[in-house]
Protein backbone atom coordinates (compact mmCIF):
# COMPACT_ATOMS: atom_id res chain seq x y z
CA UNK A 1 0.00 0.00 0.00
CA UNK A 2 1.21 3.74 -0.74
CA UNK A 3 0.39 6.79 1.39
CA UNK A 4 0.90 10.33 0.69
CA UNK A 5 0.47 12.15 3.89
CA UNK A 6 0.77 16.01 4.24
CA UNK A 7 3.60 17.68 5.66
CA UNK A 8 2.39 19.62 8.67
CA UNK A 9 2.59 22.65 6.33
CA UNK A 10 0.34 21.82 4.22
CA UNK A 11 2.84 20.82 1.74
CA UNK A 12 3.08 17.24 0.16
CA UNK A 13 5.20 14.67 1.36
CA UNK A 14 6.04 11.60 -0.90
CA UNK A 15 3.99 8.18 -0.92
CA UNK A 16 6.42 5.44 0.26
CA UNK A 17 6.04 1.62 -0.30
CA UNK A 18 8.48 -0.01 1.78
CA UNK A 19 9.51 0.07 5.27
CA UNK A 20 12.78 1.61 4.12
CA UNK A 21 11.27 4.29 2.59
CA UNK A 22 9.18 5.34 5.20
CA UNK A 23 12.20 4.98 7.63
CA UNK A 24 14.64 7.13 5.34
CA UNK A 25 11.14 9.77 5.29
CA UNK A 26 11.13 10.02 8.58
CA UNK A 27 14.93 10.57 9.37
CA UNK A 28 15.00 13.70 6.62
CA UNK A 29 12.71 15.39 8.98
CA UNK A 30 15.62 15.94 11.06
CA UNK A 31 17.31 17.94 8.14
CA UNK A 32 17.01 21.20 8.15
CA UNK A 33 17.26 24.00 5.12
CA UNK A 34 19.72 26.04 6.65
CA UNK A 35 17.85 29.31 4.87
CA UNK A 36 14.32 28.41 5.96
CA UNK A 37 15.54 26.79 9.01
CA UNK A 38 12.43 24.20 9.01
CA UNK A 39 12.73 20.32 8.33
CA UNK A 40 13.36 20.07 4.13
CA UNK A 41 10.22 17.40 4.92
CA UNK A 42 7.79 20.04 5.92
CA UNK A 43 9.09 22.44 2.60
CA UNK A 44 8.04 20.11 0.44
CA UNK A 45 11.71 19.41 -1.15
CA UNK A 46 11.85 15.82 -0.40
CA UNK A 47 10.03 14.73 -3.67
CA UNK A 48 10.30 11.13 -3.81
CA UNK A 49 12.26 8.40 -1.45
CA UNK A 50 12.39 5.38 -3.37
CA UNK A 51 14.63 1.53 -2.38
CA UNK A 52 15.68 0.64 -5.97
CA UNK A 53 16.68 -2.30 -4.46
CA UNK A 54 17.14 -3.99 -1.02
CA UNK A 55 18.58 -1.54 1.42
CA UNK A 56 19.41 0.88 -1.86
CA UNK A 57 17.60 3.82 -1.30
CA UNK A 58 17.35 7.43 -3.85
CA UNK A 59 16.19 10.35 -2.49
CA UNK A 60 15.21 13.21 -4.98
CA UNK A 61 15.81 16.73 -3.51
CA UNK A 62 13.58 20.02 -5.08
CA UNK A 63 15.67 23.13 -4.29
CA UNK A 64 13.71 26.35 -4.31
CA UNK A 65 15.90 27.76 -6.78
CA UNK A 66 18.43 26.83 -9.09
CA UNK A 67 22.40 27.40 -8.45
CA UNK A 68 21.11 27.39 -4.92
CA UNK A 69 24.43 28.07 -2.89
CA UNK A 70 23.25 25.71 -0.24
CA UNK A 71 23.12 22.78 -2.65
CA UNK A 72 26.08 21.12 -1.08
CA UNK A 73 25.03 21.06 2.26
CA UNK A 74 21.28 20.15 1.72
CA UNK A 75 22.75 17.23 -0.25
CA UNK A 76 25.04 16.45 1.87
CA UNK A 77 22.80 16.45 5.08
CA UNK A 78 20.18 14.37 3.25
CA UNK A 79 23.18 11.74 2.30
CA UNK A 80 23.97 11.70 5.80
CA UNK A 81 20.63 11.51 7.64
CA UNK A 82 19.40 8.92 5.23
CA UNK A 83 22.60 6.32 5.58
CA UNK A 84 22.13 6.54 9.10
CA UNK A 85 18.92 4.51 8.30
CA UNK A 86 19.50 0.61 9.86
CA UNK A 87 18.89 -1.36 6.88
CA UNK A 88 20.13 1.62 4.54
CA UNK A 89 23.39 0.22 2.61
CA UNK A 90 23.81 3.12 -0.14
CA UNK A 91 21.64 6.52 -0.53
CA UNK A 92 21.54 8.34 -4.33
CA UNK A 93 20.75 12.01 -4.19
CA UNK A 94 18.83 13.11 -7.11
CA UNK A 95 18.47 17.36 -7.02
CA UNK A 96 16.01 19.42 -8.76
CA UNK A 97 14.53 22.33 -8.82
CA UNK A 98 10.66 23.46 -7.54
CA UNK A 99 8.38 24.51 -10.75
CA UNK A 100 6.60 27.91 -10.03
CA UNK A 101 3.94 25.94 -9.30
CA UNK A 102 5.86 24.57 -6.29
CA UNK A 103 7.85 27.65 -5.21
CA UNK A 104 4.41 29.97 -4.57
CA UNK A 105 3.00 26.84 -2.50
CA UNK A 106 6.04 27.22 -0.55
CA UNK A 107 5.89 30.49 -0.05
CA UNK A 108 2.07 30.75 0.59
CA UNK A 109 2.98 27.98 2.99
CA UNK A 110 5.46 30.15 5.08
CA UNK A 111 3.36 32.96 4.94
CA UNK A 112 0.87 31.01 5.88
CA UNK A 113 -1.11 33.32 8.68
CA UNK A 114 1.71 35.24 9.66
CA UNK A 115 0.93 39.31 10.11
CA UNK A 116 1.89 41.01 7.19
CA UNK A 117 4.28 42.83 9.44
CA UNK A 118 5.22 40.23 12.16
CA UNK A 119 6.88 42.92 14.58
CA UNK A 120 3.63 44.78 15.08
CA UNK A 121 2.14 46.09 18.12
CA UNK A 122 1.87 42.85 20.60
CA UNK A 123 4.74 40.74 18.81
CA UNK A 124 6.47 38.24 21.09
CA UNK A 125 9.94 39.43 19.56
CA UNK A 126 12.32 41.72 21.21
CA UNK A 127 13.20 44.28 18.85
CA UNK A 128 16.52 46.07 19.73
CA UNK A 129 17.36 49.32 17.43
CA UNK A 130 20.68 50.34 17.74
CA UNK A 131 21.56 53.92 17.52
CA UNK A 132 23.90 56.61 17.73
CA UNK A 133 24.39 60.46 18.06
CA UNK A 134 27.01 60.49 14.89
CA UNK A 135 28.99 57.89 13.13
CA UNK A 136 32.27 56.19 13.06
CA UNK A 137 31.56 55.18 17.25
CA UNK A 138 31.82 51.54 16.62
CA UNK A 139 27.62 51.14 16.55
CA UNK A 140 27.52 48.58 13.48
CA UNK A 141 30.63 46.67 15.04
CA UNK A 142 29.02 46.69 18.33
CA UNK A 143 25.19 45.43 16.80
CA UNK A 144 27.14 42.60 14.65
CA UNK A 145 28.60 41.47 17.97
CA UNK A 146 25.49 41.56 19.87
CA UNK A 147 23.85 39.73 17.77
CA UNK A 148 26.32 36.98 17.57
CA UNK A 149 26.41 36.81 21.26
CA UNK A 150 22.75 36.33 21.72
CA UNK A 151 22.45 33.21 18.90
CA UNK A 152 25.12 31.93 20.35
CA UNK A 153 23.04 31.79 23.68
CA UNK A 154 20.63 29.49 21.86
CA UNK A 155 18.53 32.61 20.69
CA UNK A 156 16.71 33.04 17.37
CA UNK A 157 18.06 35.98 16.47
CA UNK A 158 17.51 38.36 13.15
CA UNK A 159 19.36 41.14 12.11
CA UNK A 160 18.39 44.21 9.91
CA UNK A 161 21.30 46.83 8.71
CA UNK A 162 19.06 49.81 8.34
CA UNK A 163 22.16 51.98 7.80
CA UNK A 164 21.35 52.32 4.20
CA UNK A 165 24.00 54.90 3.39
CA UNK A 166 26.71 52.93 5.69
CA UNK A 167 25.89 49.34 5.18
CA UNK A 168 28.48 47.25 6.49
CA UNK A 169 26.99 44.92 8.21
CA UNK A 170 27.89 41.82 5.82
CA UNK A 171 31.11 42.81 5.57
CA UNK A 172 31.32 42.32 9.44
CA UNK A 173 29.82 38.87 9.71
CA UNK A 174 31.62 37.88 6.48
CA UNK A 175 28.17 37.16 4.58
CA UNK A 176 29.05 37.19 0.83
CA UNK A 177 25.57 35.18 0.37
CA UNK A 178 23.06 36.89 -1.75
CA UNK A 179 19.29 36.78 -0.35
CA UNK A 180 17.34 34.05 -1.90
CA UNK A 181 14.19 35.29 -3.49
CA UNK A 182 10.89 32.84 -2.93
CA UNK A 183 8.39 34.58 -5.24
CA UNK A 184 7.63 38.02 -3.02
CA UNK A 185 9.39 36.18 -0.11
CA UNK A 186 13.28 37.30 0.68
CA UNK A 187 14.93 34.22 2.49
CA UNK A 188 17.85 36.32 4.48
CA UNK A 189 21.27 34.57 4.22
CA UNK A 190 22.44 32.91 8.14
CA UNK A 191 25.78 34.20 9.04
CA UNK A 192 26.98 32.56 12.40
CA UNK A 193 23.25 31.78 13.67
CA UNK A 194 22.01 34.84 12.72
CA UNK A 195 19.80 35.66 9.79
CA UNK A 196 20.95 39.17 8.31
CA UNK A 197 19.55 40.93 5.76
CA UNK A 198 21.10 44.42 4.09
CA UNK A 199 19.90 47.15 1.40
CA UNK A 200 23.63 46.16 0.31
CA UNK A 201 23.01 42.81 -0.51
CA UNK A 202 20.96 44.14 -3.33
CA UNK A 203 23.03 47.13 -4.19
CA UNK A 204 26.46 47.83 -6.18
CA UNK A 205 28.61 47.98 -3.03
CA UNK A 206 30.65 51.01 -5.38
CA UNK A 207 27.60 53.35 -5.91
CA UNK A 208 26.56 55.58 -3.45
CA UNK A 209 22.98 55.33 -1.99
CA UNK A 210 20.82 58.55 -3.21
CA UNK A 211 17.58 57.79 -1.88
CA UNK A 212 15.34 60.03 -0.16
CA UNK A 213 12.96 59.36 2.76
CA UNK A 214 9.94 57.85 1.48
CA UNK A 215 12.35 54.99 -0.70
CA UNK A 216 14.54 54.35 2.25
CA UNK A 217 11.06 53.65 4.49
CA UNK A 218 10.08 51.51 1.81
CA UNK A 219 12.66 49.57 2.04
CA UNK A 220 13.07 48.96 5.37
CA UNK A 221 8.75 47.79 5.06
CA UNK A 222 10.15 45.25 3.15
CA UNK A 223 12.99 44.20 4.88
CA UNK A 224 10.24 44.38 7.73
CA UNK A 225 7.08 42.09 5.33
CA UNK A 226 8.76 40.50 2.57
CA UNK A 227 11.75 38.70 4.89
CA UNK A 228 11.20 35.14 5.46
CA UNK A 229 11.98 35.98 9.12
CA UNK A 230 10.30 33.38 11.51
CA UNK A 231 10.08 32.78 14.91
CA UNK A 232 12.43 35.21 16.01
CA UNK A 233 13.09 35.63 19.93
CA UNK A 234 15.43 39.10 19.10
CA UNK A 235 15.56 41.67 16.28
CA UNK A 236 18.34 44.25 15.96
CA UNK A 237 18.23 46.86 13.71
CA UNK A 238 21.32 48.62 13.15
CA UNK A 239 19.91 52.62 12.48
CA UNK A 240 22.25 55.07 10.51
CA UNK A 241 23.77 57.28 12.82
CA UNK A 242 21.74 60.61 14.06
CA UNK A 243 18.08 60.85 14.07
CA UNK A 244 17.15 61.03 10.52
CA UNK A 245 14.17 59.46 8.53
CA UNK A 246 15.19 56.15 9.27
CA UNK A 247 15.20 56.33 12.78
CA UNK A 248 11.59 57.62 12.48
CA UNK A 249 10.54 55.03 10.04
CA UNK A 250 11.67 52.17 12.29
CA UNK A 251 9.99 53.62 15.14
CA UNK A 252 6.69 53.23 13.16
CA UNK A 253 7.02 50.08 11.76
CA UNK A 254 8.75 48.76 14.65
CA UNK A 255 6.22 49.81 17.57
CA UNK A 256 7.28 47.90 20.44
CA UNK A 257 11.25 48.62 19.51
CA UNK A 258 13.66 49.82 22.08
CA UNK A 259 16.73 51.59 21.87
CA UNK A 260 19.89 50.86 22.44
CA UNK A 261 22.41 53.84 22.44
CA UNK A 262 25.81 53.68 21.18
CA UNK A 263 28.62 56.31 22.62
CA UNK A 264 32.46 56.75 22.86
CA UNK A 265 33.54 57.97 26.60
CA UNK A 266 33.97 61.81 24.75
CA UNK A 267 31.86 64.20 26.19
CA UNK A 268 31.06 66.15 23.07
CA UNK A 269 29.66 63.09 21.63
CA UNK A 270 28.10 61.98 24.88
CA UNK A 271 25.88 65.30 24.09
CA UNK A 272 25.49 64.39 20.43
CA UNK A 273 24.19 60.42 21.79
CA UNK A 274 22.00 61.95 24.62
CA UNK A 275 20.03 63.67 21.38
CA UNK A 276 19.93 60.47 19.20
CA UNK A 277 18.14 58.96 23.05
CA UNK A 278 15.52 61.44 23.70
CA UNK A 279 14.54 61.05 19.95
CA UNK A 280 12.12 57.74 22.16
CA UNK A 281 10.25 61.03 23.65
CA UNK A 282 8.87 61.85 20.41
CA UNK A 283 7.87 57.86 19.18
CA UNK A 284 7.20 56.76 22.39
CA UNK A 285 10.15 54.16 22.01
CA UNK A 286 11.79 52.51 25.79
CA UNK A 287 15.47 53.19 25.99
CA UNK A 288 16.91 49.51 26.97
CA UNK A 289 20.23 50.83 27.64
CA UNK A 290 23.38 52.65 26.46
CA UNK A 291 26.31 50.87 25.72
CA UNK A 292 29.52 52.93 26.08
CA UNK A 293 32.21 51.88 22.92
CA UNK A 294 36.38 52.44 22.48
CA UNK A 295 36.19 53.33 26.07
CA UNK A 296 39.72 52.90 28.65
CA UNK A 297 42.08 50.12 27.19
CA UNK A 298 44.50 48.42 29.64
CA UNK A 299 47.93 48.13 27.92
CA UNK A 300 49.99 44.74 28.96
CA UNK A 301 52.25 46.82 31.04
CA UNK A 302 49.18 47.32 33.07
CA UNK A 303 48.66 51.33 32.53
CA UNK A 304 45.39 52.34 31.01
CA UNK A 305 45.08 54.38 27.82
CA UNK A 306 41.91 56.26 27.34
CA UNK A 307 42.20 57.59 23.99
CA UNK A 308 38.59 59.49 24.29
CA UNK A 309 38.10 60.00 28.25
CA UNK A 310 35.97 58.33 30.49
CA UNK A 311 32.65 58.51 31.52
CA UNK A 312 30.98 59.36 28.50
CA UNK A 313 28.55 56.45 28.56
CA UNK A 314 27.51 57.20 32.02
CA UNK A 315 26.81 60.80 31.13
CA UNK A 316 24.79 59.56 28.37
CA UNK A 317 22.57 56.88 31.24
CA UNK A 318 21.76 59.63 33.49
CA UNK A 319 20.87 62.28 31.21
CA UNK A 320 18.34 59.81 29.57
CA UNK A 321 17.03 58.47 32.99
CA UNK A 322 16.40 62.45 33.62
CA UNK A 323 15.03 63.37 29.92
CA UNK A 324 12.70 60.14 29.60
CA UNK A 325 11.80 59.98 33.68
CA UNK A 326 12.66 56.47 33.27
CA UNK A 327 15.59 54.20 33.93
CA UNK A 328 18.58 54.14 31.43
CA UNK A 329 20.89 51.46 32.55
CA UNK A 330 24.49 51.53 31.15
CA UNK A 331 24.71 48.57 29.80
CA UNK A 332 28.64 48.01 30.05
CA UNK A 333 31.55 49.75 28.69
CA UNK A 334 33.65 48.32 25.60
CA UNK A 335 37.36 48.97 25.47
CA UNK A 336 39.34 49.89 22.60
CA UNK A 337 41.05 46.30 21.62
CA UNK A 338 42.81 45.81 17.93
CA UNK A 339 40.97 42.52 18.51
CA UNK A 340 37.63 43.72 17.68
CA UNK A 341 38.79 45.96 15.01
CA UNK A 342 40.40 43.11 13.44
CA UNK A 343 37.04 40.89 14.10
CA UNK A 344 35.55 43.04 11.80
CA UNK A 345 37.79 43.58 8.90
CA UNK A 346 37.59 39.63 8.47
CA UNK A 347 34.17 39.31 9.05
CA UNK A 348 35.09 37.27 12.18
CA UNK A 349 33.02 38.94 15.23
CA UNK A 350 35.35 39.25 18.34
CA UNK A 351 32.46 37.38 20.28
CA UNK A 352 33.05 34.26 18.54
CA UNK A 353 36.66 34.40 17.02
CA UNK A 354 38.45 35.96 20.00
CA UNK A 355 35.99 35.27 22.94
CA UNK A 356 38.57 35.94 25.91
CA UNK A 357 39.49 39.32 24.60
CA UNK A 358 38.58 42.63 26.72
CA UNK A 359 36.32 43.68 23.71
CA UNK A 360 34.74 40.56 23.36
CA UNK A 361 34.12 39.71 27.56
CA UNK A 362 32.55 43.34 27.73
CA UNK A 363 30.46 42.59 24.29
CA UNK A 364 29.30 39.55 25.71
CA UNK A 365 28.45 40.93 29.41
CA UNK A 366 26.14 43.09 27.42
CA UNK A 367 24.46 40.21 25.88
CA UNK A 368 23.51 38.59 28.55
CA UNK A 369 21.90 41.97 30.51
CA UNK A 370 20.06 41.95 27.11
CA UNK A 371 19.20 38.32 27.16
CA UNK A 372 16.63 39.07 29.77
CA UNK A 373 13.65 41.04 28.97
CA UNK A 374 12.89 43.65 31.52
CA UNK A 375 9.58 42.79 33.81
CA UNK A 376 7.84 46.37 32.80
CA UNK A 377 7.81 48.45 30.45
CA UNK A 378 6.59 51.33 32.80
CA UNK A 379 8.14 54.81 31.54
CA UNK A 380 7.03 54.57 28.14
CA UNK A 381 5.68 57.38 26.58
CA UNK A 382 2.71 57.61 24.26
CA UNK A 383 3.53 56.86 20.68
CA UNK A 384 3.42 60.32 18.78
CA UNK A 385 1.45 60.15 15.51
CA UNK A 386 3.50 61.88 12.70
CA UNK A 387 1.40 64.20 10.48
N1 LIG B 1 36.18 49.12 20.63
C1 LIG B 1 36.82 49.23 19.48
N2 LIG B 1 38.17 49.06 19.42
C2 LIG B 1 38.82 49.19 18.25
N3 LIG B 1 38.25 49.49 17.07
C3 LIG B 1 36.91 49.67 17.07
C4 LIG B 1 36.15 49.54 18.26
N4 LIG B 1 34.83 49.76 17.92
C5 LIG B 1 34.80 50.00 16.60
N5 LIG B 1 36.06 49.96 16.08
C6 LIG B 1 36.44 50.23 14.69
O1 LIG B 1 35.99 51.55 14.42
C7 LIG B 1 35.55 51.66 13.07
C8 LIG B 1 34.13 52.19 13.02
O2 LIG B 1 33.23 51.21 13.53
P1 LIG B 1 31.77 51.00 12.93
O3 LIG B 1 31.80 50.95 11.45
O4 LIG B 1 31.17 49.88 13.67
O5 LIG B 1 31.12 52.39 13.37
P2 LIG B 1 29.65 52.92 13.14
O6 LIG B 1 29.32 53.72 14.35
O7 LIG B 1 28.73 51.82 12.80
O8 LIG B 1 29.81 53.86 11.92
P3 LIG B 1 28.68 54.39 10.91
O9 LIG B 1 27.40 54.45 11.68
O10 LIG B 1 29.20 55.72 10.50
O11 LIG B 1 28.60 53.38 9.79
C9 LIG B 1 35.71 50.28 12.46
O12 LIG B 1 36.91 50.22 11.77
C10 LIG B 1 35.76 49.35 13.69
O13 LIG B 1 36.50 48.18 13.45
Amino acid sequence: MTESPQADAGLPLPAVRTELERAVLAALADVVDPEIRRPVTELGMVESVRETAPGEVEVAVLLTITGCPLRGTIEADVTAAAAAVPGCRSVAVRVGVMTPEQRRALQDSLRGARPANPFAAGSLTRVLAVASGKGGVGKSTVTANLAVALAERGLAVGLIDADVHGFSIPGLLGVNASPTRLEQLILPPVARGVKVISIGMFLDADRPVAWRGPMLHRALEQFVTDVHWGDLDVLLVDLPPGTGDIAISAAQLLPDSELVVVTTPQHAAAQVAARAGQLAQQTGQRVAGVVENMGPMALPDGTVLDVFGTGGGAEVAERLTGALGADVPLLGSVPLDPALRVGGDTGAPVVASAPQSPAARALLAIAERLAVRPRSLAGRRLPFSPR
